[in-house]
């Protein structure tokens, strides 16, 4: 670095922009980050972190419901208020440790808005600063539904932090937000309604286990209203009321809105300095650079057809620092991801999915394991995994995983996916016994009991 005040700057601090620069750091860059909010971003703050803190207990309550009858009559009793001190006890400290050490390790933090000048200067909010590389890492926010009302419809923010919980919720959206929200506050016994404006819920996931999801929580007394527009909101001294297009009205407590995730790419000075974008974030290249070759774009705020998650931001902030460096000059390759729906109960898939099968049955084998009937899921007699066989090599091309154990499973089948084991591979290996992935990964061996 010769003229810039460092060698990168990233605007954001999220997980598309830390793990790039501590590995910046680490290999002796001068770094910066600009952080109008919260050090962190949306996962530890309003995002995955906060509310698998508050599912926790909920999942637990889903376990010993399971076990009604088999050992357990009594289901535990959330006390919501306790939960909420434990959660900001968790979460309120994450910003405030990330302000302490981040400088102390040797990265700079400029709190404010930044706002790029040209392709190496930056408006801080109250200073200039110049970089020889630049990262836009601004993430996402909840979409506003452009309503009559629409000041009284909170989003996932505002409920993650909610003091006490409402006897009434409408949700609108049946999409990943709302239906992980819904699946909790649904065990206090709430008066739920999910308003969907498309025919199906979660619509990324296969429609089979999302069914038995959509079937569970109807059966627990969620009422779902599919093709169906919100047009309104109105508040009246009771709470509010919920109006549709077609005339359906829902009186309620709380109304919750999660109509999906808009990129930040506003007042970014994207217009001014000619870099391109959609409605769905910024224009990149294979190489995750923008027009201006030395302005990267990673996490949420990419136009890009590959998941918005944590996993998916933090591999694009380590890829952008590794070209950075030098270390790779290969356009981006994503392993396959895993999608994980912390509804209640999980449905995590990975890889090939069924419905990519029916266009290529000559290729694929697909096998449903009912993991769930085995003595060691907890009671949990529903869960099955959906396992998708490639024929010719008998390599585990994808999975879906519908139970209380998913997240926890994927993972593990996403090695396997990943590193293109056959079911011959795992025969060949020893895994601990007993545990519920014990079973799972010998149900994918020929000579396993259901293989
Ligand atoms: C309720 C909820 C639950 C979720 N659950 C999961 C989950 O279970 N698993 C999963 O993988 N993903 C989950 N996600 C998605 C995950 O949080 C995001 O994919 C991830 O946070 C993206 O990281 P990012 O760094 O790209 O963006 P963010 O984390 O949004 O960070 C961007 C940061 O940039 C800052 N910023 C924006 N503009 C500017 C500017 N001009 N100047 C300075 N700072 C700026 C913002 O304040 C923010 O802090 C969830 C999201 C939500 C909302
Ligand atoms: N477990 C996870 O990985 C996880 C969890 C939560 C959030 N996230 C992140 O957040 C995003 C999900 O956010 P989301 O749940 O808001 O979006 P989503 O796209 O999953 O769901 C939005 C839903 O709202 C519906 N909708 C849109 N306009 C509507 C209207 N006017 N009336 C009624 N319904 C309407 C859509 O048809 C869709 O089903 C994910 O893509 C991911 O980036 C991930």
């Amino acid at each position: 670095m010769t003229d810039f005040d460092y060698d990168v700057v990233f605007i954001g601090s999220g997980h598309a922009a830390f793990h790039g620069a501590f590995k910046l750091l680490k290999a002796g860059k001068k770094v910066a980050l600009i952080e109008e909010s919260k050090l962190g971003g949306t996962c530890p703050n309003y995002g995955c972190d906060a509310k698998l803190l508050l599912d926790g207990p909920f999942e637990v309550i889903q376990d010993s419901q399971n076990y009604q009858g088999f050992g357990l009559d009594t289901a535990p009793q959330l006390n919501w208020e306790d939960l909420m001190a434990y959660k900001h006890e968790w979460i309120d400290r994450l910003p405030i440790m990330m302000k302490e050490l981040i400088p102390k390790v040797g990265i700079d933090v400029y709190e404010g808005h930044g706002k790029l000048l040209d392709a190496h200067r930056i408006d801080t909010g109250d200073k200039k600063i110049t970089a020889d590389n630049i990262v836009l890492a601004t993430g996402a926010h909840d979409s506003v539904l452009p309503v009559t009302g629409k000041e009284y419809i909170h989003d996932s923010k505002d409920f993650l932090s909610i003091p006490h919980l409402p006897e009434s919720i409408v949700f609108i959206g049946a999409g990943l937000i709302s239906l992980e929200f819904a699946s909790m506050v649904m065990k206090t016994g709430a008066k739920i309604e999910v308003i969907e404006f498309s025919d199906r819920a979660l619509a990324q996931y296969d429609q089979k286990y999302v069914d038995k999801v959509v079937a569970r929580l109807e059966a627990e007394g969620v009422n779902f209203h599919f093709n169906e527009a919100v047009n309104g909101v109105q508040k009246n001294d009771n709470g509010y009321v919920v109006t549709t297009e077609s005339g359906l009205e829902f009186a309620t407590g709380y109304v919750f809105g999660a109509t999906g995730r808009q990129a930040n790419t506003q007042g970014l000075g994207l217009d001014e300095v000619g870099i391109a974008y959609t409605k769905n974030g910024i224009s990149v290249d294979d190489h995750l650079r923008t027009s201006l070759k030395n302005v990267y774009v990673s996490g949420d705020v990419i136009d890009k057809q590959i998941p918005k998650l944590t996993p998916t931001a933090t591999f694009e902030s380590n890829y952008i620092a590794s070209q950075i460096l030098g270390e790779d000059d290969q356009p981006i390759n994503y392993p396959a991801v895993p999608y994980v729906a912390y509804t209640l109960p999980r449905i995590a898939q990975i890889g090939v999915t069924p419905e990519q099968t029916q266009a290529a049955s000559d290729k694929y084998e697909v096998k449903v394991l009912p993991y769930g009937q085995g003595f060691d899921t907890r009671h949990d007699t529903d869960a099955e995994m959906t396992v998708i066989f490639e024929k010719e090599t008998q390599k585990v091309a994808g999975a879906v995983i519908y139970g209380g154990q998913a997240a926890s499973l994927i993972n593990i089948l996403t090695f396997v996916v990943d590193k293109g084991l056959t079911n011959d591979d795992l025969e060949q290996m020893i895994f601990g016994f007993p545990d519920v992935t014990y079973s799972a990964l010998t149900m994918l061996s020929p000579n396993g009991f259901m293989g």
